[in-house]
């Protein structure tokens, strides 16, 4: 039988759009079993109380998050999950933003340590979210987050596949990604259209990450898959030239696909 979302719950917002990456905005986790799961792997992996949820919804796995770290804090955009979440957790503390404009460095601050998050967010904006935890790394420790199964793949793809890319990169280089379980579309109400994974983040140490600038290695690594086949002189080309930077002989004939993630930082390094 399809899952029910308790009788007190808004009906989760449908006229947002039909595409399956759009409807999985309001996707809401409702099987007991998945929920317990997922907070379990989350409590065995966090590594520092100072726990931050994005995209609670209507608070599914935030009831047993904030029962174990009632200092959490939780990120919403969406005013009706917000007026939802004051209702039935009151204690909990809500910052009604998007969180893609989140300054981890100062949330950082805020909870005192570097910060655990765990994330179910809406599959049309995974990547900018993941890109976003990794642009201040020393701010996050460790991080739970729900992906698309496909996006799990590309998270933990290695050079030479077809699916790695800046996501691949980016993750690797200041995190060691593990894919952990997936999660079938019948653990959520409505069901979303694809099969969801959990993918873990758990950050390097501050000694280990690496010093570069992370929005510029980030912009390095973009244009060169943008060609992900041509050798790097091709497509670091336009780049290059807006900056009247030269590109080191070793890398002429490389290509983005075939480069291991440290690789581009030290090119991103050179560059800089
Ligand atoms: C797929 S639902 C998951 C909800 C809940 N975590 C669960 O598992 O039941 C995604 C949630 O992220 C919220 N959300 C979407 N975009 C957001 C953004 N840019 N900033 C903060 N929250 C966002 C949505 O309102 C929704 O509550």
């Amino acid at each position: 039988a399809a899952p029910k979302l308790p009788k007190s719950s808004h009906r989760p917002k449908q006229e947002l759009g039909q595409s399956p990456l759009e409807a999985s905005w309001r996707c809401y986790l409702s099987d007991p079993n998945t929920i317990e799961k997922i907070f379990r792997s989350f409590r065995s992996g966090a590594a520092s109380n100072a726990v931050v949820e994005l995209g609670p919804g209507l608070g599914a796995l935030t009831r047993l998050l904030a029962a174990e770290f009632p200092t959490m804090v939780a990120v919403e955009v969406d005013s009706r999950a917000v007026e939802a979440l004051a209702r039935d957790l009151p204690k909990l503390r809500v910052r009604h933003q998007d969180l893609l404009q989140l300054d981890h460095r100062e949330m950082r601050q805020e909870l005192g340590d570097r910060l655990s998050v765990v994330a179910n967010l809406p599959y049309s904006i995974t990547t900018e979210a993941l890109l976003s935890l990794v642009r201040s790394p020393r701010a996050v420790r460790y991080a739970l987050v729900m992906v698309q199964k496909e996006a799990a793949e590309r998270i933990v793809a290695a050079e030479g596949s077809k699916d790695y890319g800046p996501l691949s990169v980016m993750l690797q280089l200041f995190t060691r990604p593990r894919q952990l379980y997936l999660v079938p579309a019948t653990a959520f109400y409505p069901q979303p259209k694809v099969t969801s994974a959990m993918v873990e983040l758990d950050f390097l140490a501050e000694e280990e990450m690496p010093e570069v600038d992370s929005a510029m290695l980030l912009e390095v690594v973009k244009e060169c898959f943008r060609q992900r086949k041509r050798a790097l002189r091709h497509s670091l080309k336009a780049y290059l030239q807006q900056r009247r930077l030269a590109l080191p002989a070793r890398w002429a004939k490389l290509r983005a696909e075939r480069l291991k993630p440290g690789e581009f930082l030290e090119l991103a390094r050179q560059l800089q």
